[in-house]
Order: C-alpha cells, then structure tokens, then sequence
C-alpha cells in the first residue's frame, strides 16, 4: 500500500483535482512555475491547510489525525524557517523531538550530521548565514525522523556543495523506507534525485512521471513558457532556459 496517497485534492482557486502516490523509499519532486500550487499542496500534504478530497498517510486522512500523531510521522520544512529566539543551533533541532517528547540525542545527532551543521551545534541561529540557517531547519524536520518528510525548497538558498550533500541526505533518508517530498526549481537536481516528478501548473497537476516522462522539451518549454533545452544524459543533466538575448 502506498504510505502516501493523494485523491482528487482541490482547494477553492488554488488547486484542482490532484492526484498521485508514494511509496515507501521514494523521493517525490514538485515542480513548476512559481504560482503554481506547490507550497499550497505541500502545506495540504503536511494538513496544515483544509482541503476537499482525500489525502491519505497509511490509509488514514491526514485531516483526521490528531496534531501531535501527525507531527510524529509527517514533518514539514517550510519555506522559509525563523526563530525569534537567538537559540544554540542545538536547541533548535532538539525541538524537532517535541511530537515524542523526548531529547534522543542519537536522533538530533544524526540529523545535524545530515543537515552538515554538527560543527557549528553552540552557534546562536541568528548569528548564521541564510544558507546555514536552512541547514538547521532541515535538522530540525530530520530529527523528528517522521515518516514522511516533506520540504519546500530545501536547496534554494545553498551553494553547490550542501545542494548536493542535502539531496544526498534526503535521498538516504527515502532509501531508509521514508517519503521524501519536495518542491524545487532546480530541474537537474530533480532529475538526478527524484523517483517520480510532479509538474504543477496553475493549481493542476500537469504530468506525474520519472524525471525522463515528465522532463520533455516540449512539455516544460510550454508550462515555463519559455524554451528549455533538455539533456537527460549529460552529467549533470541540463534542463535550461535557453538566452533569447546576445550576450
Ligand atoms: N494564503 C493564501 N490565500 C489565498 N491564495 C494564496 C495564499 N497563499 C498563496 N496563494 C495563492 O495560491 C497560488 C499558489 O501559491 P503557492 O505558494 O502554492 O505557489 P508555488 O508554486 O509554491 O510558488 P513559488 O514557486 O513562487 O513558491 C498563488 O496564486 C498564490 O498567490
């Protein structure tokens, strides 16, 4: 059985009849252009938004669950993540335990080792860099090791190194028989680390696939609306805007 199955989700003017699942180890990437409906169905999956249809976590809707049972097994790092509190980056991912109630140090560790910010555990969030604080909020999600993770643009604000030491980490947080869902803008990261894709376009689910049946030329140079060159084979794969401009 699908560990996540989503039927006909629709939200009055913000998403229409969406539909897909996920099994267990797969990583789930949603794409589109901004505007499109991914936060929206994110924060719908994590049941933090109403919605009509049926989205469904180990057979049970995840509207029905009791806050502190959903937390335990569906985590969300949102988009953009802020404390108002100048805490130890320590603290802040110790708070991911709060569904357990507990302080099981072998989990926050692993999750900072993860997220790449173990070195820097005594530091004081507000005293980061954006990229670094990112990195903290994932932490947090991952130490609540809940079933089904789910991020909202996880490598937006990365450089080239920890986009790829992220992905490899939710990527192994998946293999470890979790789901990953994400939102992302970065195709090739997408192409290379996704099992299925979904492209979301003005609040519909455009096409879910892997990344060969979805990232097609045509298909995203029309959503985008713009033209997009797509190289599945290349290493990294390309999947670019092409410049309409002289340089
Ligand atoms: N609280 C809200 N109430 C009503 N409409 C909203 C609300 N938040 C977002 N929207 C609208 O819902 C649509 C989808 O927004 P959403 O944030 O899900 O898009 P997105 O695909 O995540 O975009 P982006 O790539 O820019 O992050 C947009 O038209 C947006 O203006």
């Amino acid at each position: 059985m699908a560990l996540i199955d989503v039927r006909h989700l629709s939200l009055p003017d913000r998403l229409d009849d969406i539909s897909f699942s996920a099994h267990a180890g797969q990583l789930i990437g949603v794409i589109g252009p901004n505007g499109a409906g991914k936060s929206t169905l994110l924060h719908c999956l994590a049941g933090l938004l109403p919605y009509h249809g049926q989205c469904l976590f180990d057979g049970a809707d995840v509207a029905t669950l009791a806050p502190r049972e959903r937390a335990r097994h569906i985590g969300l790092l949102p988009q953009q993540g802020d404390s108002v509190w100048p805490l130890s980056v320590q603290d802040i991912v110790a708070m991911g335990r709060l569904p357990w109630g507990d302080n099981d140090a072998a989990a926050i560790t692993e999750a900072m080792t993860a997220a790449g910010i173990a070195h820097m555990r005594r530091r004081r969030i507000d005293r980061l860099s954006g990229g670094e604080r990112a990195r903290v909020w994932l932490a947090r999600v991952l130490a609540g090791r809940p079933n089904v993770l789910i991020a909202d643009e996880p490598t937006a604000s990365l450089d080239l190194f920890y986009q790829r030491s992220v992905m490899d980490s939710l990527r192994a947080y998946a293999d470890q028989g979790h789901v990953v869902i994400i939102a992302l803008h970065d195709f090739a990261l997408a192409a290379h680390y996704c099992d299925q894709i979904c492209l979301m376009h003005e609040g519909q689910s455009e096409c879910t696939g892997t990344p060969a049946e979805v990232l097609t030329e045509e298909r995203l140079s029309r959503v985008f609306r713009t033209s997009i060159r797509v190289d599945l084979n290349a290493n990294p794969p390309v999947i670019a805007a092409c410049y309409t401009t002289p340089r």
